[in-house]
């Protein structure tokens, strides 16, 4: 047999079908559902009078459109927000999926949700109308996001239509320094390929330095994969990932781990296997990070200055140009001058307990600086419990963090929580496009450690000052 890669080891335990011209039909193992992307699939459902195919495969959970704050419970005042959630408890009940509604401890971001109930497994294949859906892929488990009109199809048929994507192996070897962590490796390796390096593509991490983190670490590490343009981004599973997975509350038990464990312990790229494309990091060189443009390639060290334009080539020149003036930056300035007047701490990137407890590391015992809006949104009900219990909570609110409940939040702006025109927001989520924590906001996006520093200093800056 012919090595193969942990990519095909997945895709070919899941295709269903192959027609001649390389289009698959895949089993899919887990479908993941939020409010956004799922309404006209439902209604589809309905007015063919078809159920889900698989209701015991599908999880739902409210995230993008719920507010934050403790008023919730009271229910949501945006009737826009209020419709598309109110859509989701009735789909959920009708089609008898499992559900996590907003009030539910639970509930949180989809992609918090999926792993922390232990829905999301090694060598599974995972989908949902969500374009993060990459983060899953820390399992070892081909994850990607797919539109509404494949979100009716999975709902029916519990199947999808795809061509295989190449291969493409990230290696990250040797340590990370004091202060650099997943974040800034992900990061870093977007400003490498730029956000079509991985186009075509389905990205292996591997390397001393992804071995070496936590899972929480890896599902940063994925959740980015799709900024860097690949179709989903997975990590080899192993005793961390096993660790992690076991007693959650759908992990399989008994003699079922035993049985998944087995098949789990073959879920490795084999010596030799082919990639089609291969990048190189040292994990030495990689230093803490922050984005200067309106694009996840605009990356730079903390150390660094805005870029001139001028030293860009083609059509970047002009993009460069753009960004800076959105940005309201100047080609020269160093990146630790830049002033802010909100941190975000949260997202499907960097809101699990891990991201907490490294912001709450550098914030102990400080002040965010006057002025500042400073917020931290767990990704989950269950994050911000455990949080609570371990003393964060308290650390950030000492600070001047406000406490909020689990859900996007303002990592992007389809909730109360957004930028007004002008503010500039350090930020812990994954996207840093014109508008995307409101309209005329300005996005620099960073690791929860740097974003801590921020928050104390009220500009940009460099970490390891503060450690
Ligand atoms: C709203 C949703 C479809 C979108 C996505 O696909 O990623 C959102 O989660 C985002 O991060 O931009
Ligand atoms: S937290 Fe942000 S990136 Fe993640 S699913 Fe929500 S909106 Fe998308």
């Amino acid at each position: 047999m012919s090595p193969k890669t942990l990519y095909d080891k997945i895709w070919d335990a899941h295709v269903a079908h192959e027609a001649d011209d390389g289009t698959c039909l895949l089993y899919i193992d887990r479908h993941l559902v939020h409010e956004v992307t799922s309404p006209q699939a439902f209604e589809g459902l309905r007015m063919a009078g078809r159920p889900v195919r698989a209701p015991e495969k599908t999880i739902a959970v409210p995230d993008h459109n719920v507010p934050t704050t403790a008023d919730r419970v009271n229910g949501i005042e945006n009737p826009e927000s209020r419709i598309q959630v109110e859509a989701l408890d009735k789909n959920a009940k009708d089609f008898g999926i499992h559900y996590y509604p907003v009030n539910d401890v639970r509930q949180g971001i989809v992609h918090i949700v999926g792993p922390e109930q232990g829905w999301t497994l090694p060598g599974m294949t995972v989908v949902c109308g969500d374009s993060h859906t990459a983060t899953h892929g820390a399992f070892g488990a081909l994850a990607h996001g797919i539109g509404t009109s494949e979100v009716e199809h999975v709902l029916a048929t519990q199947t999808l239509i795809q061509k295989k994507s190449k291969n493409m192996k990230v290696e990250i070897t040797g340590k990370l320094q004091p202060g650099v962590t997943a974040k800034d490796i992900t990061l870093a390796v977007i400003g490498e390929t730029g956000t079509a390096g991985g186009t075509g593509y389905v990205i292996e991490y591997c390397g001393e330095a992804i071995r070496d983190l936590s899972m929480e670490g890896r599902m940063t590490v994925c959740n980015m994969a799709i900024e860097g343009g690949a179709r989903a981004g997975l990590i080899a599973p192993d005793e961390t990932t096993h660790e992690y997975v076991k007693g959650r509350p759908h992990a399989p038990k008994g003699a079922q781990w035993e049985a998944a464990l087995t098949w789990w312990k073959t879920l490795f790229t084999d010596d030799d296997a082919h990639f089609d494309k291969v990048i190189t990091l040292r994990g030495e060189d990689i230093a803490p990070v922050v984005t200067w443009g309106t694009s996840p390639e605009d990356v730079l060290p903390i150390t660094a200055t805005v870029p001139n334009p001028e030293d860009f080539e083609g059509g970047k020149v002009d993009a460069a140009r753009r960004s800076i003036e959105y940005m309201g930056l100047e080609a020269g300035q160093k990146l630790s001058d830049v002033e802010i007047d909100t941190v975000f701490i949260g997202s499907c990137t960097n809101g699990r307990i891990e991201d907490l407890r490294a912001a709450a590391e550098i914030l102990k015992g400080k002040k965010v600086k006057d002025g500042m809006r400073a917020m931290v949104v767990p990704g989950s009900g269950l994050v911000r419990a455990q949080a609570e219990e371990e003393g964060l909570a308290e650390i950030f609110k000492e600070a001047g963090f406000e406490w909020r409940l689990a859900g996007c939040s303002m990592c992007l702006a389809m909730n109360p929580d957004q930028l007004q025109p002008g503010e500039r927001c350090a930020a812990t989520s994954n996207r840093n496009f014109e508008g995307r924590q409101g309209r005329g906001g300005r996005t620099h996006l960073l690791s929860p450690a740097m974003a801590a520093a921020a928050a104390i200093t009220g500009r940009l800056t460099d970490v390891r000052e503060l450690m």
